[in-house]
């Protein structure tokens, strides 16, 4: 089967790991910035980092409608942390002007696991990692209050929601880039592999 090219939006975060965990589970990775770079990938992901910048910056780029209308369409999209707020219907608590992408029927808290000297790493099962749990490293991480009927809670920490499904949109509150564990990236692309249709192999 041939390798599906997978953009990760870089505009701000920790775009280098990404692009390095993807490449260690078979995709062909390459950073987005442009609309034109977006047309072009098989999937995405969002980085961690700052949602209210990012979000800033895709509507400054020109790329938060395209993104919006790729989503819709059905792209399989992966978010870490920032990149899970971008991808909620809702967030409770958004800064003044932080607008999200949207694609899972969520609602989120920002911060909710506490501020950076409060980051902490943590075993978590998710359904579909065989094996050992994930180590999930969570840095001003947030979490999932709620999610509707459409979307599959794939963990939990502590009581609270931390990575979601919902259709090909996947996200986690915790950043399984920074761990040298690329089992969720393995979960990403087997998806992204799953959404191509024969004949765009
Ligand atoms: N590590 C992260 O991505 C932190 C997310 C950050 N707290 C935000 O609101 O965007």
């Amino acid at each position: 089967m041939n390798t599906p090219v997978i953009g990760v939006l870089a505009l701000q975060g920790d775009v280098r790991e990404h692009l390095i965990a993807l490449a260690a589970a078979d995709a062909v990775a390459r950073p987005v910035r442009r609309p034109e770079e977006l047309a072009e990938v098989d999937a995405l992901v969002l980085p961690g980092g700052e949602s209210t910048t990012i979000s800033k910056l895709a509507v400054l780029f020109g790329l938060m409608e395209p993104l919006r209308a790729r989503v819709r369409a059905g792209l399989p999209v992966y978010g870490t942390c920032a990149g899970l707020i971008l991808l909620a219907d809702k967030i409770l608590d958004p800064r003044s002007g932080q607008e999200t992408i949207g694609g899972i029927d969520m609602i989120v808290r920002r911060n909710a696991f506490g501020r950076q000297n409060e980051s902490f790493e943590a075993a978590v099962d998710v359904k579909g990692v065989e094996g050992a749990p994930v180590e999930g490293v969570f840095i001003r991480a947030p979490w999932v209050e709620s999610v509707g009927a459409a979307a599959e809670v794939l963990a939990e920490h502590d009581g609270h929601i931390v990575a979601v499904r919902q259709g090909n949109v996947l996200a986690t509150s915790f950043h399984p880039e920074l761990t040298g564990d690329h089992r969720m990236h393995a979960l990403f692309t087997d998806m992204v592999r799953a959404n191509r249709t024969p004949e765009s192999l």
